[in-house]
This record gives structure tokens, C-alpha cells and sequence, in this order.
């Protein structure tokens, strides 16, 4: 079965167009449950590693041009992914499925995105965030302070005086899972100011369960907290990811329209073998 492997500022993701059903027709013949397929082609090693797994689907709604389903490297399905979705424009524009402005359905609602540079560039406008609501948590007996804001899934934003330092796996992993934000948990930012204009943000990524080289709506939920906080005075605001790649944010005052907008990667593309299923 044919897949590609893309990136956007680190953030890796393996995807497939299936729209002929081929996903299912394998899964079936494999004997292997969806989840189990995700897990095993996005497995480091003995599968071909990613942050996420993507489906591109048949739109329900023909006025948009393909429909989407999102897997976290564990399996779980996700609303939307700003990075992955910036990989999938660039997919479906190197099929021929899309041209320059485009449209699709993901679990978050529609998405919209434009191809920039021949698809090295991919600007996507998130679905608008919900308010930002500050939160103090009690983690390993220590009060934190930070925002919580949803970009297209949750994100907790936590600003720091020293992100280099900071235990953004340990802290991360406490915060994603803090009772909080259950049932479904968070993902959790740590933000850096570095300039008037620029933060740095490093990401422990809810169903990747691990610091990702960078997270697009993790991105942007920083950039709207540290504007909102006055870390940052300017827009756009732009954001070094852990892979020192810069992803680009803006938004209008009454946060209805946010953009994201980075570079994208085709890594390689390749058939998958039936031996990741052994
Ligand atoms: N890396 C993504 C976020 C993917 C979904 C997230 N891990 C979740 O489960 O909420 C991005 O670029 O936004």
C-alpha cells in the first residue's frame, strides 16, 4: 500500500489516500483493528515512524475537497492537527486533488488553506479557538500558573523564565493527564518570550505521549497567550519550535480568524509491507 511521509517543522506524519477504502480492505485482510494499524506503521523502528498517521477521504460535503481522519501515533483519533493538516494540503496538491486554495472536512469543521511556493509552504486557517481561561494547578505540590485555550484540541500554555530547563517531558506528562482536563486530557506548551514579535515553545504532545519537534495548534495556542499576556507585542507572531524551525501566527483581536503558516517536507514515499503486521 502506497504512503507518503511528510513534515512540517519536524512534526511527522505518515499519509495515504484512501479514498478507494484500500485502508480498510488491508486492515480487514490483516486481520488488524484501525488503532492497531496506526500504531504499528507510526512505531519507530520496526514500523516507519511518525508522529501521526492521516486518511484522506471522499468529502461529505462536495463543496469541499477531501474529508480527513486524523490519528495520534497511539491510535487515538484527534479533532484536528495544524502541522498534519499543512502535510495533508501538501499531499492532495502533489495528487492533484487540490490547486491552490483549498477546503476539507476534519473533526474540528471545515479547514481552509492555501498553497504557497509550489506547496513548500502551507497556510491554514484554524477554527476559532475557544477563550482563553486561566487556570492555577497544583502539580508535585507546586502551584502553576497558565491558560488553557482550544486551537482545534486542547492546549494548556504554561510561560516560563527558562525553557531550556524546563522538565517539559516529567511536567508535561503531569499536566496531560492532571484531573483538570479529564476525561480526554490536554496537551501542554511550555512558551519562552525572546523578542517583541517571537516566543520559543517546546510541546508535550497529548497521544503521542512525548516532547514532538514542534505541534501547529500548540503553536498557535502559545502565540495567542503570550499576545493576550503581553509577552509579545507585535503580530505575527513568530514561533521557534523545538526543531528551530519558525511556524508564523496570526490572528485579528476578537480571535475569529487564526493562521498558521510554516514550511512543509515530503520526507519520501514508499509501499508498506505486510511484515510491520507480523
Ligand atoms: N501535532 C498536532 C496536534 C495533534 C493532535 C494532538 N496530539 C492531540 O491529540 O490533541 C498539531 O500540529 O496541532
Amino acid at each position: 500500500m502506497d504512503f507518503a511521509k511528510l513534515q512540517g517543522s519536524g512534526n511527522d506524519f505518515i499519509l495515504i489516500d484512501n479514498r478507494d477504502g484500500r485502508v480498510y480492505k488491508k486492515t480487514e485482510e490483516l486481520g488488524v483493528c484501525l488503532k492497531e494499524f496506526v500504531v504499528k506503521v507510526c512505531e519507530p523502528h520496526k514500523g516507519v515512524g511518525a508522529d501521526g498517521l492521516i486518511l484522506i477521504e471522499e468529502p461529505e460535503d462536495s463543496s469541499n475537497h477531501f474529508r480527513w481522519q486524523f490519528f495520534n501515533s497511539d491510535g487515538s483519533e484527534a479533532e484536528m492537527c495544524g502541522n498534519g493538516s499543512r502535510c495533508a494540503v501538501r499531499f492532495c496538491y502533489d495528487l492533484g486533488i487540490v490547486d491552490k486554495y483549498v477546503k476539507f472536512e476534519t473533526l474540528a469543521g471545515v479547514i481552509k488553506a492555501e498553497v504557497l511556493e509550489d506547496g513548500k509552504r502551507v497556510k491554514v486557517q484554524l477554527t476559532p479557538p475557544s477563550e482563553p481561561v486561566d487556570k492555577t494547578l497544583l502539580v508535585d505540590g507546586r502551584e502553576l500558573k497558565g491558560v488553557f485555550i482550544n486551537t482545534g484540541v486542547p492546549h494548556f500554555v504554561v510561560p516560563v523564565d527558562n525553557l531550556e530547563g524546563t522538565d517539559v517531558r516529567g511536567l508535561g506528562r503531569a499536566i496531560r493527564f492532571h484531573e483538570e482536563f479529564q476525561p480526554k486530557g490536554t496537551n501542554v506548551n511550555f512558551i519562552e518570550p525572546v523578542s517583541a514579535d517571537t516566543i520559543k515553545v517546546r510541546t508535550y504532545e497529548r497521544g503521542v505521549e512525548s516532547e514532538t519537534l514542534a505541534c501547529g495548534t500548540g503553536a498557535t495556542a502559545g502565540a495567542i497567550v503570550a499576545y493576550i499576556k503581553g509577552l509579545v507585542s507585535k503580530k505575527p507572531v513568530k514561533v521557534v519550535t523545538r526543531s528551530e524551525e519558525l511556524l508564523i501566527i496570526d490572528f485579528d483581536k476578537e480571535l475569529k480568524e487564526v493562521f498558521l503558516n510554516g514550511s512543509v517536507y515530503k520526507v519520501f514515499e514508499g509501499t508498506l509491507s505486510y511484515e510491520i503486521f507480523l
